[in-house]
């Protein structure tokens, strides 16, 4: 049997003028926690919309535990739960109300029913606020009750658009703990926000989109590897071709004296975006690179940057220089790749509102 909870294949979009997908597919494996990244406006929402079958598509296809699945499939919907970006939950209802409105709206009913009600209360902490109207909550208990009700039904797969958007770090960190308990208790969850530590820490494979077209769907550290690194390097008493000679080094992609901020901007998948390890040694008594201080260093300190794939290996060739130069290396100060720096390679930097 294929471990394929939810397939999409090639699903385009169209409101009025507005593209919304332009033919996105993709695959959510069984058990995973699939990140779904995306600028405003770039079409998550109408893609998970889609998938749970809220939103027809204008054309494309989705499968659910390997069955076609439309806005007209009766017999899957309970096997999908979503916690939606605009709440769900009805204002003049109770907690529980709530949660019992859902739950018989999925066919479920009776005793199993009200004990799933009070585990589902128990768990997003609400037991004590269970007969309070949803509209007096606070928008914290709102969110962690939105989380209830899509997951009171016990779907196979929960879909979670921006579910920690706009709540205190203490609601956001009950909903994240409740994201990370249900997902070891085997439910498969899409999970799309604009945190990325949020979906750096919970998220084994990530996609993202942009204008309606999938832009990248890989594990975070294969996204990673996208990443070139770069490397300030600062030395006193440099010659003229020091950055020619930087530049000389197998592995340096590119070398030049201290640019302004930011770092270079890459387009695409095809240019690799610079990023940096911060490992800064502003004190030469600690410089991991003795060799590296040369006869001379004497001037002010000039700062270069270089661009490598790799660290590693052109370290050392850098002290090397330093000592065949005769100059002072005084710093080093690398960049750690990010999910964020991943995400605005692929996306641009550009504002989308
Ligand atoms: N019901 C609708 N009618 C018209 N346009 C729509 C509708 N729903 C979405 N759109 C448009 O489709 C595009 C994709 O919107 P969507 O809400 O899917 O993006 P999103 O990635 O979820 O954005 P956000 O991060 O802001 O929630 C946007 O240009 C949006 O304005």
């Amino acid at each position: 049997m294929s471990d394929a909870v939810l397939e999409v294949t090639d699903i385009r979009k169209q409101y009025g003028e507005t593209v919304a997908l332009n033919g996105v597919s993709l695959t959510v494996q069984r058990g995973e926690v699939f990140g779904l990244l995306g600028p405003n406006g770039a079409g998550k929402t109408t893609l998970l919309s889609i998938a749970a079958g809220l939103t027809r598509a204008d054309s494309g296809s989705v499968k659910l535990f390997g069955e076609p699945f439309t806005r007209d499939t009766r017999s899957l919907r309970h096997l999908v739960g979503i916690g939606t970006q605009d709440l769900s939950i009805y204002p003049d209802l109770t907690a529980r109300e709530n949660l019992r409105f859902f739950g018989k709206l999925y066919g479920k009913g009776g005793k199993t029913l009200e004990s799933r009600v009070d585990e589902m209360l128990g768990a997003v902490g609400l037991t004590d606020r269970a007969n309070d109207r949803a509209g007096t909550f606070s928008g914290g208990m709102k969110r962690r009750l939105n989380l209830a009700v899509a997951v009171v039904h016990a779907p196979k797969l929960l879909i979670l658009d921006e579910p920690t958007t706009g709540v205190d770090p203490q609601s956001r960190n009950h909903i994240f703990e409740q994201v990370k308990a249900l997902s070891a208790a085997g439910l498969t969850v899409i999970y799309t926000s604009h945190y990325m530590e949020e979906v750096q820490t919970l998220c084994k494979r990530i996609a993202v989109i942009d204008n309606g077209t999938l832009r990248a769907c890989d594990t975070l550290p294969n996204l990673l590897k996208r990443l070139d690194t770069t490397v300030r390097v600062t030395v006193s008493g440099a010659g003229a071709d020091f950055s020619q000679r930087l530049q000389a080094i197998p592995g340096v992609k590119q070398s030049r004296p201290t640019p302004p901020s930011p770092l270079p901007e890459g387009k695409g998948e095809q240019a690799r975006e610079p990023t940096v390890l911060e490992t800064t040694f502003a004190d030469n008594s600690f410089s991991p690179f003795p060799l590296g201080r040369g006869g001379g260093g004497v001037g002010s300190p000039t700062t270069f940057e270089i661009v490598v794939e790799d660290i590693g290996p052109v370290l050392a060739r850098v002290a090397s220089e330093c000592v065949a130069s005769g100059a002072d290396l005084t710093a080093v100060t690398t960049t750690e790749p990010t999910l964020e720096r991943v995400f605005l390679n692929l996306t641009g930097r550009g504002l989308r509102d």
